[in-house]
């Protein structure tokens, strides 16, 4: 080839057709440029429409689900179901994570049983008279001897709420109601208990509590933990809580103690976060949270945290239907953060613990627990933000009422409308939601349907049932309002 001939790659052939005319007047080139000009910004406005097009599709393929309902009604359990059901092997792998908050929900049921037998002096158990005012000590030996050697979980405590929170999250360890008294030692470090009682650990969703994975246990069979750091260590909750297993198991069992709890009516297997049936599984070095100790786990939310998944499996043709499910935290001083999420919102599981009727509320002890949940419940029907949104109510916990109920608890002692309706479960949970679905019809401010369901969302077989359901429903009312059913 001659040089400086081109050769046939170099040849593009748009290059002769886009060379302007070779005898151009300026007159004509200035018209061309114009030309381009205008080309280019058309094919620029069709990209834009396409981009503005496409998001609007993406937008309109995202459900956002809210999440309600008062302290402890079972929102970030729900929410724990859906990441459970949608994104498996993501739950599975954050299982390790829940470890710490079951050892905390442990290290806290011992110190209710330890509080409770602190504050109280019995007379003899045959005796079968009410408390007596007799000042000496009644707790046997061995039962102080036990409280004695259960001390250590006393720091085992302090380690895990410093695990737990985050650094800089001083907050998270702020002081909300709870009933019982600090007391490993009956009378030594008085001025230490004062500053740890009344404490509910709580966590700010996607605060770094989970920021680690942790790798399970080692091969010297020793557990190990990853906090806050990130680093693993010797997981040394865990290995307190083995040595002291057969001590909480002995408390727990103890006759004594049966009979204090009874008599301070507290119902500890009642109470979120019981483990105590478990100890001896749940302290083995090798443990790892099961997806039902997962749900059983009790940590307190404080602010809104977003959870999104795509709803994959067994979803047809809503298939790549985003969802956005957002849970908030319940407790009294939470509630206007809510708000916000009103006005773009698909849906609301709205959760009302109906066995709640004989509990008043941790944050205000004025204020008994099913009457909040129906004051709020109200509010959220009669919300204008919320005239279109579709509101399902979960009347959870009624596993709890069922056994409330069976223990011979009357629920017309403390609902009074209630009268002489058979005190039991089925005739219970009928009533409530006849009730709620009358509140729902009263208060709405356009006609709506109402989804009202009786749940335990601790029991992950009905309640997969349920949100499959929801799930349904909420995805066709969505594709419904988008025209594209
Ligand atoms: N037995 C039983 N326990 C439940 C049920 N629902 C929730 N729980 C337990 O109750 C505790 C509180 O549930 P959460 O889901 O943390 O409550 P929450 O509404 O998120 O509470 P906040 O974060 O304080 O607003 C947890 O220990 C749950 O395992 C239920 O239907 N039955
Ligand atoms: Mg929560």
């Amino acid at each position: 080839m001659p040089p400086g001939s081109k050769s046939a790659l170099d040849f593009d052939p748009l290059d002769e057709v886009l060379k302007p005319p070779p005898n151009e007047t300026e007159e004509d080139r200035l018209i061309r440029l114009a030309q381009e000009a205008e080309a280019r910004r058309i094919s620029h406005a069709i990209d834009e429409s396409l981009k503005a097009e496409r998001q609007q599709q993406k937008k309109k393929s995202v459900v956002r689900l809210l999440l309600l309902g008062q302290s402890e009604s079972g929102k970030s359990t729900t929410l724990r179901h859906f990441q459970r059901l949608y994104t498996p092997s993501a739950f599975r792998e954050e299982r390790i994570l829940w470890r710490s908050v079951i050892q905390l929900n442990i290290v806290r049921s011992v110190r209710t049983i330890i509080d409770a037998l602190s504050s109280i002096r019995l007379p003899p158990i045959d005796s079968g008279g009410e408390d007596s005012d007799d000042s000496s000590p009644s707790i046997p030996q061995e039962l102080d001897l036990l409280k004695m050697r259960l001390t250590p979980l006393r720091h085992i405590e302090a380690l895990l709420i410093a695990k737990l929170i985050p650094p800089g999250e001083d907050e998270a360890a702020s002081v909300v109601g709870c009933s019982s008294v600090s007391a490993y030692q009956s009378h030594r470090s008085r001025s230490s208990e004062r500053s740890w009682r009344t404490q509910e650990v709580f966590v700010r969703p996607g605060a770094t509590w989970k920021g680690a994975l942790a790798k399970g246990p080692r091969k010297d069979g020793r557990p190990t933990s990853l906090g806050n750091t990130g680093i693993a260590t010797r997981d040394e909750a865990q290995e307190v809580l083995h040595t002291c297993s057969d001590d909480i198991v002995s408390l727990w069992h103890d006759k004594l103690v049966r009979e204090v709890l009874r008599r301070r009516k507290i119902r500890l297997e009642e109470l979120p976060g019981f483990f105590l049936n478990d100890v001896e599984r749940v302290t083995a070095l090798d443990y790892i949270p099961s997806d039902d100790d997962v749900l059983r786990a009790r940590l307190k939310t404080v602010g809104v945290s977003e959870y999104r998944c795509e709803m994959e499996a067994a979803a047809g043709r809503e298939q790549g239907t985003e969802w956005r499910i957002v849970d908030v935290g319940g407790s009294r001083s939470q509630v206007p953060t809510w708000v916000p999420f009103f006005d773009d919102v698909d849906a609301i599981i709205f959760l009302a613990p109906i066995s709640g009727f004989d509990q008043v509320l941790a944050e205000d002890r004025s204020v008994n627990r099913l009457e909040d949940s129906v004051l709020l419940w109200k509010a959220v029907c009669s919300n204008r933000l919320l005239a279109n949104v579709d509101l399902v109510l979960f009347l959870n916990k009624c596993d709890i009422l069922d056994s409330k109920l069976r223990s011979g608890i009357r629920l017309s002692k403390y609902v009074r409308s209630y009268g002489d309706r058979p005190n039991d479960l089925e005739t219970a949970s009928k009533y409530f939601r006849s009730k709620f679905s009358a509140i729902h019809r009263e208060y709405s401010p356009l006609p709506r349907k109402f989804y009202g369901f009786c749940t335990s969302v601790t029991d992950t077989t009905t309640t997969a049932g349920i949100l499959a359901s929801v799930r349904d429903m909420v995805v066709r009312r969505h594709l419904k309002q988008s025209r594209l059913l």
